[in-house]
């Protein structure tokens, strides 16, 4: 066990799910999953398609009901747990745009209702409001339509909302799902921020990506079971590259890393 492993053996974890088992329409989804993320962690979960991946975070936000096993949210068994302002969560790839035209602004600021006292948005909200979308590079695009975005934008609007909450614990499903390389970049950036702020993360990827050097562990799924739970995957010309320097963002006293794979 590394220094990194032990550290986080120590630390509460944010996320139990234990013996998790749902079934949707009649085909089991989750059989057996134990998802464990501790406080700090940038966990990513990982497997091929239909493997099971959503349904496993749709089961850790509540949106899927579990017929066996259990899971607590900081600590708090799922059916006492009412602090959901503590958690953002970015589904799959939907689009922010409903046909209703909400401008960016008020798709973001919906992301940030559960903290605003007394109903209306004060300075503190707005400010969460435009720093979320600093942090994506959308600012510029506040009093824009969504119907008037790209997809990858609409995926960036929705990351804002998340993270316009301040969450402790942000889940984001695909996030990188229809962004293109540049704008990647732009949010391994801001991820790299939040994590750096203490923000504990768990991520369904299809591949590490730009996000490779955040990841703490990975957990694999295959056919609603986990394969592995342990370190991330070498990602082919990434750690396997001479030269590469990977600083790890918890480490004590972590400097800027330099950065060998696909952020430099
Ligand atoms: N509402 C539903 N009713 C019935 N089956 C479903 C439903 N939602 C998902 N499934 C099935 O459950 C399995 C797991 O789906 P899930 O979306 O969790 O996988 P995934 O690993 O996230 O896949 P992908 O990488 O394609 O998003 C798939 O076989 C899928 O067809």
């Amino acid at each position: 066990m590394d220094t990194q492993e032990q550290e986080n053996e120590g630390r509460e974890p944010v996320i139990s799910l234990t013996g998790a088992r749902a079934t949707l329409g009649s085909r089991p989804v989750l059989r057996g999953v134990d998802l464990t993320v501790r406080r700090g962690e940038v966990v990513a979960l990982l497997g091929a398609n239909g493997s099971g991946k959503s349904t496993a975070v749709r089961a850790v936000v509540g949106q899927v009901p579990l017929s066996d096993g259990s899971l607590e949210l900081f600590g708090t068994d799922l059916k006492r747990f009412r602090q959901w302002s503590r958690i953002g969560y970015v589904p799959q790839r939907t689009t922010a745009a409903s046909g209703v035209p909400a401008t960016v602004r008020e798709v973001v600021s919906s992301g940030r209702l559960a903290r605003t006292k007394l109903g209306l948005p004060g300075r503190g909200d707005k400010a969460a409001v435009l720093r979320a979308l600093e942090l994506v590079g959308m600012a510029d695009r506040i009093k824009d339509s969504v119907n008037a975005l790209s997809g990858g934008q609409q995926q960036r609007v929705l990351i804002a909302r998340a993270l316009a909450a301040e969450p402790e614990l942000l889940i984001m499903d695909e996030p990188m799902a229809g962004v293109d390389l540049a704008n990647q970049e732009v949010l391994a950036g801001a991820l790299r921020e939040q994590v750096a702020a203490g923000v504990t993360v768990l991520l369904v990827l299809h591949e590490l990506g730009p996000l490779e050097p955040l990841i703490d562990r990975a957990v694999v799924l295959r056919d609603g079971c986990v394969t592995h739970d342990g370190p991330p995957p070498k990602a082919v010309g990434q750690h396997a590259l001479p030269g590469h320097d990977h600083v790890h963002p918890h480490a004590a006293h972590a400097v800027e890393p330099i950065r060998t794979g696909l952020l430099t």
